[in-house]
């Protein structure tokens, strides 16, 4: 029988577990962990990720500081609030909401912040740090697919994983990730020729190409466990709907596990966040206290 992973669910224990963790940080260093949300415009998507980030930071015990900065702000403005937040000791995790209005450069925002503070894990020492298996600030969503596939497989060691998509903010980051747990890694992308023999080849695949519907039937071996990070809003029958890169109602009796859209990976991406947050905050505890 096939198993929905509730994302949700899981994310809700997650950060349960992260508010028991802060609560013990708190009492031990007298330090309250703090995130620096900034985030720039009204796009109404990046709104929502905003508000859900603020509501689960509360819900970790985290201090949450919000930064909400108009449209047009300048380039220089924006760096100027980063570097303010890189020496202000209160806040322990930045980040900056993507993506940024045409104007501003998101690589250049990635790169202003501080490493030690980088808890989206998109900062080149950040992924310089996870390729080379050092201590590292992991990108958000796949920490979060991990976890969910950890839990679905006790044994990730010999297994083949396929990743499609080659993002330095998923596919890349994901890859690195599932090596490390001893998977037969292989990315496809768009130039990849017969994707759709070699997904069918996956023990674990993972979506991440950002299309809706990508991933058909034909593509997945029985009994494979299906991971999408895909979110994307199409419109059916007038009405705007969220679906993911993979064909989740054709490809469920199939899978030995799959992750709906909305409420799979979703929500772990913000947990995940909560716990990056606690993570910079000992790891910065631990380098005051080396110097
Ligand atoms: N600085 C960052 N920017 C962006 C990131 C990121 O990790 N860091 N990731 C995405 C957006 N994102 C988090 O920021 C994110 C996207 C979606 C969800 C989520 O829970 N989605 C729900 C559906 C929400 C809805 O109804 O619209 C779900 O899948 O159930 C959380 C976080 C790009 N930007």
């Amino acid at each position: 029988m096939t198993i929905k992973i509730d994302g949700k669910a899981l994310a809700d224990e997650i950060v349960q577990g992260v508010a028991e963790k802060v609560a013990a940080f708190k009492e031990k260093h007298q330090i309250t962990p703090g995130l620096a949300v900034v985030l720039v415009g009204n796009d109404p998507a990046s709104s929502v990720y905003v508000r859900n980030k603020v509501k689960r930071s509360e819900q970790a015990g985290l201090n949450s500081i919000e930064h909400y900065l108009p449209a047009d702000v300048s380039q220089a403005e924006l760096d100027a609030l980063v570097d303010t937040l890189n020496k202000d000791d209160s806040v322990h995790g930045i980040l900056v909401q993507l993506p940024l209005p045409a104007h501003l450069s998101d690589q250049r925002v990635i790169e202003a912040i501080a490493p030690a503070k980088d808890v989206d894990g998109f900062h080149p020492v950040s992924a310089g740090r996870l390729v080379t298996g050092q201590p590292a600030l992991v990108p958000c969503t796949p920490l979060g697919c991990m976890i969910m596939l950890n839990r679905q497989c006790a044994d990730l060691s010999g297994k083949h994983a396929v990743v499609i998509g080659r993002s330095n903010i998923v596919g890349k980051p994901m890859s690195s990730l599932l090596l490390q747990a001893n998977c037969t890694v292989t990315i496809v992308h768009s130039r990849t020729k017969n994707i759709e023999a070699i997904c069918k080849e996956a023990d674990i695949l993972v979506a991440a190409v950002g299309k809706p519907l990508f991933v058909k039937p034909d593509w997945v071996k029985e009994g494979a466990i299906v991971i999408d990070v895909g979110i994307n809003a199409v419109e059916v029958d007038g009405k705007r709907k969220l679906v993911g890169d993979v064909d989740y109602e054709a490809i469920f009796p199939h899978a030995s596990a799959i992750t709906p859209v909305p409420g799979g990976v979703g929500p772990m991406t913000i947990a995940c966040l909560m716990q990056n947050t606690l993570t910079a905050a000992e790891f910065q505890l631990a380098d005051a206290v080396a110097e």
